[in-house]
C-alpha cells in the first residue's frame, strides 16, 4: 500500500509583465514561495505578438520551456537557433553561460503564444559545465491513456511507461496529466524529491478519499516530501477535463544565491557572473558584439 503525500500548501500564481511586453503567472519563485529546490521559478507565460524575451543571459541553471499553444522562437550566442511548437519542449543548460532570445513565433492561425517555463538549479559541481540545448519534439513524448485519463509522460515514468532519459542534468520528472470529469488517477513520484501540482485547465481534486483539497486552475500544489503517489480527480459534475503538470525533483542540498538569471551559490560567484558577463569572459566570450536576429 503506497503512502499517499500530503499537500503542504496551494499556491496562487500571480500573474506580472515579465521580459518585454510578456505576461506571466509566476508560483514558484515569488515571495510566497522560494527555497524549494531544486526549483527556482515556474512562469505559466503568455507571450503577445510585439512582446517576448529579447537578448539576456543565463548562469547556473537549467531552463525547461513547455509549450502548450503558438510557437516560441530561440536563438543564441552559440548559433544554436530553433522553434518549439504546441506540446515541443526545449531543455536549455546555461551552465557557465548563454545569451539567448526566446520571441514568439508570428502564427498564421493566430494562436496565442502559451507556455510553462521551469528554471531547474545546476547542482554545485556542474554550475560552470558547458552550456547545451535538447528539443523534446510532441512526438517523442510517450502518452499513456486509459480510463479518462491521459498522460503526457515528458520526464520520468508513468503508469510503468518510461519518457525519453538524461533530458536535464538534474533529475526532474514532468508529466502533463488530464482527468475527464468522474475519474481519478493515481501517480507515483520518487519519495524524498519536491514536487507539485500546477493546474492548467478546469479544477482538480487532490488527495485520498474524504480528505481532498480543490485546486482550482492557475493554482499550484505543494506536496510533502514523505509519501510515494498523488491521489488527483476531476468531479463528475465538472464542465470538463482538469489538466495539472505534475512535476518532481531531488533537492540539492546547496545554498542558492540568485540575481535575476544568474543563480550561483555564494554571492561572490553572483558578482563574479556580472564581472563574466560585461566583460565577455569565463564562458560569455562570445557575447561581445553578439545581437540576435530574433530578438531585434
Ligand atoms: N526578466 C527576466 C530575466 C531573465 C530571464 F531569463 C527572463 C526570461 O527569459 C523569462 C522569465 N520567464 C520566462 N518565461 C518564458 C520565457 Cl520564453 C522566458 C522567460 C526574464 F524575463
Ligand atoms: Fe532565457
Amino acid at each position: 500500500m503506497s503512502l499517499s503525500r500530503a499537500i503542504r500548501k496551494v499556491f496562487l500564481a500571480v500573474e506580472q509583465s515579465e521580459g518585454a511586453g510578456a505576461r506571466v503567472r509566476r508560483s514558484i519563485g515569488t515571495p510566497q514561495l522560494r527555497n524549494f529546490s531544486p526549483f527556482l521559478m515556474l512562469d505559466h507565460f503568455h507571450i503577445a505578438p510585439g512582446a517576448g524575451f529579447p537578448d539576456h543571459p543565463h548562469r547556473g541553471q537549467e531552463t525547461i520551456t513547455y509549450l502548450i499553444s503558438g510557437g516560441v522562437d530561440h536563438e543564441d550566442f552559440a548559433g544554436n537557433r530553433g522553434t518549439i511548437g504546441p506540446g515541443d519542449l526545449q531543455f536549455m543548460t546555461a551552465g557557465r553561460g548563454i545569451v539567448h532570445a526566446e520571441m514568439p513565433v508570428q502564427n498564421a492561425d493566430g494562436a496565442e503564444n502559451i507556455g510553462l517555463q521551469l528554471w531547474v538549479d545546476l547542482p554545485k559541481a556542474l554550475k560552470m559545465v558547458e552550456p547545451r540545448y535538447r528539443d523534446l519534439k510532441a512526438e517523442e513524448v510517450p502518452v499513456v491513456e486509459k480510463d479518462g485519463v491521459k498522460i503526457k509522460v515528458i520526464s520520468g515514468r508513468s503508469q510503468g511507461v518510461d519518457s525519453v532519459k538524461d533530458l536535464a542534468y538534474t533529475p526532474v520528472w514532468i508529466l502533463d496529466v488530464e482527468v475527464k470529469p468522474g475519474r481519478s488517477v493515481v501517480q507515483e513520484l520518487p519519495e524524498g524529491w519536491n514536487a507539485f501540482g500546477y493546474v492548467l485547465e478546469g479544477e482538480v481534486l487532490v488527495g485520498d478519499k474524504g480528505a481532498q483539497t480543490v485546486v482550482e486552475r492557475f493554482h499550484n500544489v505543494v506536496f510533502e516530501q514523505e509519501g510515494q503517489v498523488v491521489k488527483i480527480e476531476v468531479d463528475a459534475g465538472a464542465e470538463g477535463p482538469g489538466r495539472v503538470v505534475l512535476v518532481a525533483g531531488t533537492p540539492l542540498d546547496q545554498k542558492v544565491v540568485q540575481y535575476g538569471p544568474f543563480v550561483l551559490n555564494s554571492q561572490e560567484e553572483v558578482y563574479q557572473a556580472f564581472e563574466d558577463y560585461q566583460g565577455f569572459k569565463n564562458g560569455f566570450e562570445r557575447a561581445k558584439g553578439w545581437e540576435s536576429e530574433i530578438g531585434k
